[in-house]
């Protein structure tokens, strides 16, 4: 079939999530010329506008094309684009127009994608829990939230113990995060999962620091404990620490995982299907993981298209140590939005067997919660924190 029409559709609404970026997504719906429909998303953090542009262009090289040639046509994009590889709009963009034929491919053909993949190694999906700890401080305030999300039947939580350190971090802030990791580990008890995540936030000579201070709590990952461009700082990190590295959410290209996977640079892959490249890269992505006996554990932040898709390519992963999930922080529109049919029973989402990505779209919301794309407040917090956490509580 022929795709016809693909369509960026900003969705946001008054409910904040749990952070700035959580309250807006970017659907991709994508029509064919019989009028079959399908639908992707994109990535917008504070990028809702290009992003909404970019997924105009990258459409011009898609539609006219059989939607059933997602290799043909991710390639076709990858030699005209010129800057994919550097482009996180074009890389979004690009994997929402893929996710969304993938839909349409399951729709076609009447199976899940799952199907269309080799299978499933699983019936459900273990998931560890993130945008659960908003609004908290103290080590007493991530310590009560954190036990409340293991009473929800959570295996595992992640947080951002680093308040408001940026770069460098000095001893206060080495206290303050060893303090909150340390009510966390203590309230939850040696067996539970607990992941640190850096956001990316500090040189290597801090996360060092932070690594050796944190090590004693038996952290399951450290993700992107380094800046992220900071290659020589993650392996002078690697060669002076002996905790297990996650990155993955800001790979834009199957060579760019492939470089963190062939230098050693990685413990735990977390690719994110709405950045990676789509199912269509994401798939090649694991496979050379598995190659390398890394574990995969999907970045899935955003909305319900790429929780339902993360969900349907976690099922067929061998590898899989867990898949994100912001499922129960999400705005109440985002799980209305597919009819919240994809809920966490027991730390665990069920692979869905609808065709496609699993989920139907509720079109009546969606003409409810469009809206043009527009600039992000910029705050002193920034966007990608869990809100309310951009904070010192030793003063
Ligand atoms: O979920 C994660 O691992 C994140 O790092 C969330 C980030 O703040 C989010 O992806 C920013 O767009
Ligand atoms: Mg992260």
């Amino acid at each position: 079939m022929k795709i016809s029409e693909i369509q960026p559709i900003v969705l946001t609404s008054k409910e904040k999530g749990a952070a700035t970026w959580a309250s807006s997504m970017i659907l991709v719906k994508l029509v064919t010329s019989n009028g079959e429909i399908g639908y992707g998303e994109a990535v917008p953090t504070l990028r809702i506008i290009s992003v909404y542009n970019a997924i105009k262009q990258v459409s011009k090289s898609y539609v006219g094309k059989e939607v059933e040639d997602v290799e043909k046509n991710y390639h076709e994009w990858y030699k005209q684009d010129f800057y994919l590889g550097r482009s996180f709009e074009s890389a979004t963009s690009v994997s929402a127009i893929d996710i969304a034929s993938w839909d349409i491919l399951g729709k076609e053909l009447g199976a899940p994608i799952y199907k269309l993949l080799g299978g499933k190694v699983r019936d459900k999906v273990p998931v560890y829990a993130n945008g659960w700890y908003k609004d908290c401080v103290t080590p007493l305030d991530f310590a009560e939230r954190a036990k409340e999300v293991m009473g929800r039947g959570y295996k595992a939580v992640k947080f951002d113990p680093f308040g408001e350190y940026f770069n460098w971090i000095d001893e206060m802030g080495l206290r303050e995060s060893e303090e909150r990791v340390k009510a966390v580990r203590e309230a939850l008890g040696e067996d539970a999962g607990i992941l640190i995540e850096h956001h990316g936030r500090f040189n290597s000579k801090s996360s060092q620091l932070v690594a050796k201070r944190l090590e004693k709590y038996n952290p399951l990952f450290m993700e992107e404990p380094v800046h992220h461009e900071d290659v020589e700082g993650l392996k002078e990190y690697r060669e002076r620490t002996n905790v297990r590295v996650a990155l993955g959410e800001r790979l834009v290209s199957l060579k760019e995982a492939y470089f963190y996977i062939s230098q050693g640079l990685v413990d735990v892959l977390q690719p994110d299907i709405t950045n990676i490249g789509g199912v269509t890269i994401a798939k090649k992505v694991v496979d050379i993981a598995e190659a390398r006996d890394l574990e995969i554990a999907f970045h899935n932040a955003f909305g319900p298209i790429q929780n339902a898709v993360s969900i349907q390519v976690s099922a067929t992963v061998n590898n899989l140590l867990m898949l994100e999930n912001f499922y129960d922080w999400f705005p109440q529109w985002k799980r209305d939005l597919i009819g919240n049919v994809t809920p966490v029973e027991e730390g665990h989402v069920r692979v869905l067997e609808k065709p496609g990505i699993g989920v139907e779209v509720n079109e009546k919301l969606v003409d409810e919660l469009k809206a043009e794309p527009e600039a992000l407040d910029v705050k002193e917090e920034p966007v990608w924190v869990v809100g309310g956490t951009w904070k010192r509580y030793l003063k």
